[in-house]
């Protein structure tokens, strides 16, 4: 088992009144090795608070995130950008590239950053780059790129220091529905791989590429669903009828915490 996710629980509080918001009230999850998760829920339900944890950018008030059997949670404030460059690779809406820096320095920016030697550098660049169709925009700086390709190169980024997870967080937000798609398929493509993903979305389209969609409201996993061997639009039919069903009711479901099968 790659993640545990043990009774997660985060309340914040507000530093000058005493209202508290519980932003994830106990969630419990397990993720395999090359498993490819989309995390949906309505606006408010705790999906970036979950995201934040698995990060590691936010603590918990209580409960433990296990990365192979080592609880992220505890891992001290002077060790985390170290951690987090080394096992996580990060893929953002906004996409999150330096404009001071060309393709090329983006992209080596983490390995630079833990110390790689230059050569190691060059041959993970030259496995990636044409599977990610970014070999002619090396040199450019981000300013001159597209939605999309700016998108591919986060995508280089994140994947260069061969991480243990890709934590992606609403990635088509800002794209078309061309590039979208582009994405996704590339999704897909890394997951196959082998690559363990975790991407919080809005979209049934987008999480239809997931292997599997855990459903969050108020806090809590309410519901999950397996892609199995259908289409992705066969499963964004399903993803769609469960939001509403589960998602849209006010009805009381059962509020126990969703386990991996
Ligand atoms: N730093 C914070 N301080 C106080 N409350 C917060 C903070 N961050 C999030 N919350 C609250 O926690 C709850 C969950 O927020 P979160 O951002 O995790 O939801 P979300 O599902 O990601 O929403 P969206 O889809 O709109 O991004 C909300 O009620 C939010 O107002």
């Amino acid at each position: 088992m790659l993640l545990e996710v043990k009774h997660l629980k985060k309340v914040f509080k507000t530093r000058f009144s005493k209202e508290e918001t519980t932003a994830l009230s106990d969630v419990d999850f397990t993720v395999d090795q090359g498993e490819y998760i989309a995390i949906m829920g309505e606006s408010g339900s705790g999906k970036t608070t979950l995201l934040n944890i698995l990060s590691t950018l936010e603590k918990p008030t209580s409960g433990q995130v296990l990365l192979h059997e080592k609880d992220i949670t505890a891992i001290k404030d002077k060790d985390l950008s170290a951690f987090r460059r080394r096992h996580l690779g990060f893929v953002f809406q906004d996409f999150n590239l330096l404009d001071t820096l060309n393709v090329r320095d983006n992209i080596f920016l983490p390995l630079v950053l833990s110390k790689e030697n230059i050569k190691t550098m060059q041959t993970r660049l030259a496995l990636l780059a044409p599977k990610l169709q970014i070999d002619d925009l090396l040199e450019k700086q981000p300013f001159e790129l597209s939605g999309g390709q700016k998108q591919r190169v986060a995508v280089a980024r994140a994947l260069i220091s061969q991480p243990d997870l890709i934590l992606a967080d609403e990635p088509t937000a800002a794209l078309d529905y061309k590039n979208s798609e582009a994405l996704l398929n590339l999704f897909e493509e890394i997951n196959k791989s082998g690559q363990t993903i975790i991407m919080v979305t809005h979209s049934s389209l987008a999480a239809s590429h997931a292997k599997r969609v855990l459903f969050i409201k108020d806090g809590m996993l309410y519901h999950q669903l397996y892609r199995g061997d259908k289409t992705s639009t066969a499963f964004a039919k399903e993803i769609t009828l469960s939001m509403t069903a589960f998602l849209g009711s006010t009805e009381i479901h059962d509020t126990k915490g969703v386990q991996d099968a």
